[in-house]
């Protein structure tokens, strides 16, 4: 699969802004399709709308996969896992972005603007859309928080 096929939804809330535009030239640097899901500037806002924009897009197709930023990633990361169907990872460093991957099948990564730098969550954002999914006894434990979940 190349990066063209994979498209990427993005949104964060204020504090989250200048790192999701980082993370969006990056990606399209690399030839991902992305979609903005706000916010788009630093005025206050309230992280649950756009983590259910990104947890949209990633339910109905239009995304592969979600990013999601705020300050810590904990807001937008519990918004973004009410809805069925989304597995959202809060995410600090590459190695924890890899097994949410290899072990969790996350669709959507999450990280804190104000506490991981640009090039962590860089090399984070890199390894979760570089790992697949490794199947096998995790696939048990996917389907108990997924019910519906299939493999793709
Ligand atoms: O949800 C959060 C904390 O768990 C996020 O870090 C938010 O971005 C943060 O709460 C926003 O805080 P602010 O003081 O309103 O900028």
């Amino acid at each position: 699969m190349t990066p063209q096929d994979v498209p990427v939804a993005l949104g964060s809330d204020h504090a989250g802004v200048a790192l999701k535009a980082t993370l969006i030239e990056a990606l399209q640097a690399a030839g991902h399709p992305t979609f903005d899901m706000g916010t788009t500037g630093t005025e206050s806002v309230d992280y649950p709308d756009f983590a259910d924009a990104v947890a949209q897009a990633v339910m109905d197709g239009r995304a592969r996969f979600g990013v999601l930023v705020c300050g810590t990633g904990i807001g937008i990361s519990m918004a973004a896992n009410r809805h069925a169907g989304i597995r959202c990872a809060l995410v600090h460093d590459m190695t924890v972005a890899r097994l949410s991957r290899e072990h969790n099948d996350a669709n959507v990564m999450a990280v804190g603007a104000r506490v991981t730098g640009p090039e962590v969550a860089l090399d984070a954002l890199r390894a979760f859309l570089a790992t697949p999914f490794a199947g096998g006894r995790h696939e048990r434990r996917v389907r108990k928080l997924t019910p519906d979940w299939s493999p793709r």
